[in-house]
């Protein structure tokens, strides 16, 4: 099962992979032909009516696979308004191959005729919402004909997601969906095939460029809106705490807070301005701190326990007891990860373990990368935690779904890497699911050490990942 938000991802990973859109344009609008030889007989007439996108664009490949039928194509609004280059070049070669073509600007000249089929190609995953005119007068006359109706990936006007429609939409005999189910289309009374067109399974494994588009930004947001983010850790170190709080800012916090001992807050806040600094007692974390560190929590949308906190045992105790209350979501990282399988609790966990750290949990690792995504889910679906797994290629799984992170470079091994990964978890887990804030953590940290590659080699330091996290962030490669 897959949302469209994912599909939309997926195809961009895609893309970066060497398989273009327009590629797996033409294996849906073949697979849809497919479908068609099954239903109807060569010969029979088949109407096929495509909206202005790429859904339509589909169905305008399809017709070139319908030669031994009689073909109709149907589309609604001007050539020119046809919203992707390659739709619109799939427009352009049935028009110069003088296939049977015809525009609908006024819904009043739509005549659908009396074919033995239409396919339904108006609106697929790319919109939501009511359908407009022509299509909503179109979706009517699909549905009080008597043809067998085929929708194009999805029956145009109903989401894909929720399978609700707003006002009209086409009803459908049979869906021809792409790549995987739909969520929207398990309720609805119709023959659903899903049609494998060639995406490859590296596009959803491995995180990509299409992965950090779940980030987009609402020009609506207010403060807040984007997380405020709880680092809690120094004592020992301070740098650590400084740079994970200042990352989970880099990676689009509104809020960066560091809760540390007294001892070290002046030096903490020293690091930056743009952090909040509350200090409790002595020169570590401890069990008397953790009452009023979980009221202070409270608040907070996600805590990142760990950076430089060292492991004295009052402060792994003190960790035990926050987790074993805590109900919020929290980034576990360095010394606090040893006390996670000891505990029994609500909190919805983010692990960051290396293969070290992840070997002292309890968790086993393996060589070949491909074993490790068996042995890193298997763990993860012991602990009920989502478990990132750095190395190489990083393992990220939350028990049920695996991804894999290829960016990096060996001059990240140098300190505070880890510390910058963890804070920009943080906020992207105030934002996105546990395994989706993990995986885009992942690849924009490894792709801000590719950056930092580039100019400083492998002499690169954490403040240069730190400062480029926002360009490892964004959409393009
Ligand atoms: N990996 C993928 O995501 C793939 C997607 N493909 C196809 O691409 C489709 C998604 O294409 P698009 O993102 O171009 O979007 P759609 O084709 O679903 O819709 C976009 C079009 O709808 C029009 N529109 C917007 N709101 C409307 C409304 N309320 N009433 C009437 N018209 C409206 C827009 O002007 C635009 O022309 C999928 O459903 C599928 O059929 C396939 O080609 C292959 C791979
Ligand atoms: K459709």
């Amino acid at each position: 099962m897959i949302t469209s938000r994912r599909m939309a991802a997926v195809d961009v990973n895609a893309e970066a992979l060497g398989v273009p859109r327009k590629q797996l344009m033409e294996s849906s609008g073949n697979a849809v032909a497919r479908v068609v030889r099954d239903l109807v007989e060569p010969g029979s007439a088949v109407a096929i009516v495509a909206g202005r996108g790429n859904n339509g664009g589909d169905a305008l490949v399809t017709a070139r696979f319908l030669n031994a039928y009689d073909v109709t194509v149907s589309l609604l609004g001007r050539p020119e308004t046809i919203s992707t280059t390659i739709a619109r070049e799939n427009w352009d070669a049935l028009v110069a191959a003088e296939a049977n073509v015809q525009t609908v600007t006024d819904s009043a000249n739509f005549d659908l005729g009396t074919p033995d089929l239409v396919i339904d190609a108006m609106l697929g995953t790319g919109v939501t919402g009511a359908l407009r005119e022509p299509e909503a007068t179109a979706a009517r006359a699909i549905n009080d004909s008597d043809a067998l109706v085929l929708s194009v990936d999805v029956p145009s006007g109903v989401d894909a997601d929720t399978g609700d429609s707003a006002g009209v939409a086409v009803d459908a005999d049979h869906v021809v969906t792409f790549h995987d189910a739909k969520p929207g289309l398990d309720a609805l009374d119709c023959d659903v095939t899903v049609a494998d067109i060639g995406i490859p399974a590296a596009a959803e494994l491995f995180t990509g460029p299409g992965d950090v588009l779940a980030l987009h930004r609402d020009s609506q947001s207010h403060k807040g809106d984007h997380g405020d983010v709880l680092v809690v850790g120094g004592g020992p170190y301070t740098g650590a705490p400084a740079l994970a709080a200042q990352a989970a800012l880099r990676a689009g916090a509104d809020l960066a807070r560091v809760a540390c001992p007294e001892h070290v807050a002046r030096e903490v806040q020293g690091y930056s301005e743009n952090l909040i600094v509350r200090e409790f007692s002595g020169d570590h974390l401890s069990p008397e701190h953790v009452s009023d560190l979980l009221d202070y929590a409270a608040d907070r949308d996600v805590v990142v326990f760990g950076p430089g906190l060292g492991d004295h045992d009052d402060s792994l105790a003190a960790v035990e007891q926050f987790l074993a209350e805590f109900a919020g979501t929290a980034v576990v990282d360095a010394d606090a990860l040893q006390v996670v399988p000891e505990i029994d609790s609500e909190a919805t966990l983010i692990c960051t373990p290396h293969q070290g750290e992840l070997q002292k949990m309890g968790g086993s690792t393996a060589s070949d990368w491909r074993e490790r995504t068996d042995l890193v889910a298997e763990f993860a679906a012991d602990l009920g935690h989502t478990l990132l797994v750095k190395g190489r290629y990083d393992v990220i799984s939350d028990g049920d779904e695996v991804r894999v992170n290829r960016t990096g470079n060996p001059g990240m091994t140098v300190g505070g890497t880890g510390d910058v990964l963890a804070g920009a978890t943080g906020a992207l887990a105030c934002v996105l699911s546990p395994l989706d804030a993990a995986a885009v953590a992942a690849y924009a940290n490894g792709r801000a050490g590719d950056f930092a590659a580039d100019e400083f080699g492998s002499g690169l330091v954490a403040t240069d990942v730190l400062k480029r996290l926002p360009a490892g962030l964004e959409g393009e490669e």
